[in-house]
C-alpha cells in the first residue's frame, strides 16, 4: 500500500564516468517488509544501496524515507535508518562492547547496558566483548557491525552483504533475526549473494542487471 512506504526510489539513475550502474530503478518498501537486491558482481547493489541511504545522491530520480529526501547528514534519517554498508570505522581504543555502548548511548536508547548485553548474545559476541575490534576476524567483525544495527532504535536496516564472512550458523541466525525485525515491523533492505538467505528472511526478491530492478526467478 502506497501510503505505507517507508522509502521510495523512484527512476533512480545514476552512473560513474560515462558508464550508467543504475537505469531507472524504482523501489517502494513498506514497514514490515524486507528486500533483498541480488545480481552479479558489479551489477550496482551497492551502488544503489548507498544511494537508498542517503550517502550518494544520484545523477537523477528522488530518494525518499517517509516523503523527505533521504539524507545521512538528517537527524530524523539518522534517527530512524541503521546501516551496515561494509567495514565499519573503528576506534581502536574501544573493546567490542564500548563501541555498541557508544552507538546505543548516541540513539539515546535508555536501557543501553541490556541491550548491549543481549545483542552480544545475539551475534555470538559474548566471548568478545572485551576484544579491540581490530582483533576481531572477518566474520567477528561483521558481526559487531550488525550488531551495531542492533542496539538502536531503527524503523529501516539497509544492509549490505551482510552474509559476508559468516558461517552456515551466523548466516542461519541472520535470516531468522531479519524475519523477526520485519514481524516487528522494520524494513529492510539488504544486497545480498547468498538467496538461501533471502528466503530464511522471507525477502521479496529482486535482480539487478543492466541497471534495472526486476522481480528475481
Ligand atoms: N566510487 C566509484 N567510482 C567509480 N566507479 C564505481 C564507484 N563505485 C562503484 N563503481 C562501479 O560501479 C559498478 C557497480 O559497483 P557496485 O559496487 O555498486 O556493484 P555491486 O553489485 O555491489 O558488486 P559486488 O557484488 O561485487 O559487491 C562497478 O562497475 C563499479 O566499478
Amino acid at each position: 500500500m502506497r501510503g505505507m512506504d517507508l522509502l521510495r526510489l523512484a527512476e533512480v539513475r545514476h552512473g560513474y564516468g560515462r558508464r550508467p550502474v543504475l537505469d531507472g530503478v524504482s523501489l517502494a518498501l513498506g514497514a514490515g517488509q524486507v528486500v533483498a537486491v541480488l545480481g552479479p558482481n558489479g551489477a550496482g547493489k551497492s551502488t544503489l544501496l548507498r544511494i537508498a541511504a542517503g550517502r550518494e545522491r544520484p545523477d537523477a530520480g528522488t530518494v525518499t524515507f517517509r516523503d523527505a529526501p533521504a539524507d545521512e547528514d538528517g537527524a530524523a534519517f539518522r534517527a530512524d535508518v541503521a546501516c551496515a554498508l561494509g567495514p565499519g570505522a573503528h576506534y581502536p581504543d574501544l573493546t567490542v562492547r564500548e563501541h555498541l555502548l557508544l552507538v546505543a548511548l548516541a540513539h539515546g536508547v535508555p536501557d543501553a547496558e541490556e541491550r548491549v548485553d543481549a545483542a552480544l548474545g545475539e551475534h555470538r559476541l559474548a566471548d568478545h566483548a572485551e576484544q579491540f575490534p581490530d582483533a576481531l576476524s572477518a566474520g567477528l567483525g561483521q558481526l559487531l557491525s550488525l550488531a551495531a544495527t542492533r542496539v538502536r532504535p531503527a524503523e529501516l536496516l539497509i544492509l549490505d552483504e551482510p552474509e559476508a564472512h559468516l558461517d552456515a550458523e551466523a548466516r542461519a541466525a541472520l535470516g531468522a533475526r531479519l524475519r523477526a525485525l520485519a514481524a516487528g515491523g522494520a524494513a529492510v533492505l539488504l544486497a545480498t549473494h547468498d538467496p538461501a538467505l533471502a528466503e530464511r528472511a522471507g525477502a521479496r526478491r529482486l535482480s539487478l542487471a543492466d541497471g534495472r530492478l526486476r522481480p528475481a526467478a
